[in-house]
C-alpha cells in the first residue's frame, strides 16, 4: 500500500450508510531474553535479545510501510514492551507520541513457574498439565507466596500500588480481570475520542484483549497464539466492536483483526509459540 494512504479514525461507506472507524493496532514485544532460553516469563523483567530488538524495528517499519499513524500508545511497565514500543516508534517515525504504561498491560504473572524452562516443566509434569497451566482460560499456575523474589511486591515500580492487586499467579480469566477494565477506563475512551492508538504488550495481555473485542469464548482462546514483534490491525466500528476483516486481507481467525507481514511465516511462528512447552522443544 502506498504510504501516503494515511489511516485515520475515519468515515468509511458502507451499504447501511456511513460510519466511523477507529484504527487500532495491537503488537507484543519481540523476543525476549527468556523466550530464547524457553522460559516461563509473567511479569520477571527480561529484556530483549539482538532478535527482539529487529524484530521491533521491522514491525515498526512495516506500520509506516503502511501508512500507519497513531495519535496515542499504551504500553506494560515491563521493560521488553516497554524496548519494543520504542523501537517500533522510531522505526515508524513516531517517538514523540504521548504513551501511557501501565501495568495492567503486564504480562500474565505466571506464579511459581516464572524462570522455569517450558520444556523441562513438561517433562516433569507433563504436556497436558503444562498446556492447562499456559493456554487454559481460568485454571492459574501454582502460586508464589510473597517472600518469593518474583513477586511484584519487591520491585519498586508497582510500590503505588496495593499489595492485594499484586499478583501471586494469573490465569487468563484473572488476567482478563485488570486488562478489561483497563480497556473500559483508558483506551476504549482514547479510542471514542478519535485518537488513533497503538498497543505494545504482552503474549497473554493479548490473549485477554482479543478475547474481550471478538468475544472469543473459553475454550476456543485455547487456540490462539501470538508471534513476537508483529503489528495486528483491529478497525472497530462506533460501539468499539471489530469491523469484519477488509478485503485483501486475511484475518487471523479466530480473531477479525490481521497481522502485516507474510501470512505463512507469521502462522509457522504462532504455531511455533503454541509448540513451546513440547517436551522435544
Ligand atoms: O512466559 C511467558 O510469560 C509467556 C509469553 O512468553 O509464555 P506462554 O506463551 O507460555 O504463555
Amino acid at each position: 500500500m502506498n504510504a501516503a494512504v494515511k489511516r485515520s479514525a475515519s468515515i468509511v461507506g458502507t451499504a447501511a450508510g456511513r460510519r466511523s472507524a477507529h484504527s487500532l493496532v495491537m503488537m507484543r514485544h519481540g523476543q525476549s531474553t527468556w523466550n530464547l532460553e524457553n522460559r516461563f516469563t509473567g511479569w520477571v523483567d527480561v529484556p530483549l535479545t539482538d532478535k527482539g530488538r529487529a524484530e521491533a524495528t521491522a514491525g515498526g517499519e512495516s506500520l509506516k510501510e503502511e501508512g500507519f499513524e497513531f495519535d496515542m500508545v499504551f504500553t506494560s511497565v515491563l521493560t521488553r514492551a516497554v524496548t519494543t514500543c520504542n523501537l517500533a516508534l522510531e522505526a515508524a517515525g513516531q517517538s514523540w507520541l504521548p504513551t501511557v504504561k501501565d501495568y495492567r498491560l503486564n504480562e500474565r504473572h505466571y506464579g511459581a513457574l516464572s524462570g522455569l524452562n517450558k520444556a523441562e516443566t513438561s517433562a516433569k509434569h507433563g504436556e497436558d498439565q503444562v498446556k492447562i497451566w499456559r493456554r487454559s482460560f481460568d485454571v492459574p499456575p501454582p502460586s508464589l507466596d510473597r517472600s518469593d523474589e518474583h513477586w511484584p511486591g519487591h520491585d519498586r515500580r508497582y510500590a503505588a500500588l496495593s499489595p492485594d492487586v499484586l499478583p501471586l499467579a494469573e490465569s487468563l480469566a484473572i488476567t482478563c480481570d485488570r486488562v478489561v477494565p483497563f480497556w473500559e477506563s483508558d483506551i476504549a475512551p482514547a479510542l471514542a475520542a478519535g485518537k488513533r492508538v497503538l498497543i505494545v504488550a504482552h503474549g497473554n495481555s493479548l490473549r485477554a484483549l482479543v478475547k474481550h473485542l471478538d468475544g472469543i469464548g473459553n475454550e476456543d482462546i485455547i487456540g490462539v497464539n501470538i508471534p513476537t514483534g508483529v503489528p495486528l490491525v483491529y478497525t472497530l466500528g462506533d460501539d468499539l466492536k471489530p469491523l469484519p476483516c477488509p478485503a485483501g486481507r486475511t484475518a487471523a481467525a479466530p480473531l477479525s483483526g490481521y497481522y502485516l507481514g507474510d501470512q505463512a511465516a507469521i502462522e509457522a511462528e504462532a504455531a511455533r509459540v503454541a509448540a513451546q512447552a513440547s517436551i522435544r522443544a
